[in-house]
């Protein structure tokens, strides 16, 4: 018996996967959209923004009461060094592994124009604030520490590729740490 036991196993069948049966040309595709009521909202032809439940626009909603003078909109290269910069930081957000999915499905355009307003409404730099407070903003992203540290360390590496003297660097950050509690929820 001993010695037909490896003969038995050779022999036993092997067990097939399970055939998937071919889909039928005859098939509509279900639209799973539809199916669980999703609505998606269109864009604004004229901005290439997805709108936003209604809220009142105040400079209080920037989070942060702007600097006096000009010398941080000189430091980062008035509007213009402002815009690659947040622009960048977005941009390195978006691939950055650790962080990129929860931008995913989110208005990119509106918050491009929106980050780029609030930085450079607290540095002083000539632009008022209109989106939302970060509180609202923020709701239900359910963004951690780690994940605000990520964005952080890409600003910083948007204004070192930019040339921004470090101490202004340290003003702007100085502005955001404040509002950590508001953009992280764990
Ligand atoms: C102090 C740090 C932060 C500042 C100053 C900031 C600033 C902003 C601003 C200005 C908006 C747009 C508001 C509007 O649409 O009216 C926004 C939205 C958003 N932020 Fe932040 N944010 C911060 C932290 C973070 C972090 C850590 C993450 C994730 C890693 C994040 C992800 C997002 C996303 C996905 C939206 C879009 C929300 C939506 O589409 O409704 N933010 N943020």
């Amino acid at each position: 018996m001993m010695f037909l036991l490896p003969l038995l196993m050779a022999a036993a069948p092997v067990a097939e996967p399970p055939v998937e049966p071919a889909p039928t040309t005859t098939e509509a595709p279900v639209d799973w959209d539809k199916e669980f009521g999703v609505v998606r909202k269109e864009r604004d032809p004229v901005t290439g923004e997805i709108p936003v439940d209604p809220y009142v626009q105040s400079a209080a909603n920037a989070g942060a009461k702007p600097y006096s003078g000009e010398g941080l909109a000189k430091a980062f290269g008035g509007q213009a060094g402002i815009r690659r910069i947040t622009d960048r930081a977005l941009e390195l957000s978006e691939a950055d592994p650790r962080i990129k999915a929860i931008f995913e499905e989110h208005d990119m355009v509106r918050l491009r124009r929106t980050l780029f307003e609030q930085v450079c409404y607290v540095l002083n730099a000539g632009c008022s604030y209109t989106g939302r407070d970060m509180k609202t903003a923020h709701k239900g992203l359910g963004t951690t520490r780690a994940d605000l540290n990520a964005l952080v360390e890409n600003l910083q590496r948007s204004m070192r590729e930019a040339h921004v003297a470090f101490a202004a660097q340290n003003r702007l950050l100085a502005k955001l740490a404040p509002m950590s509690g508001d953009v992280t929820e764990r």
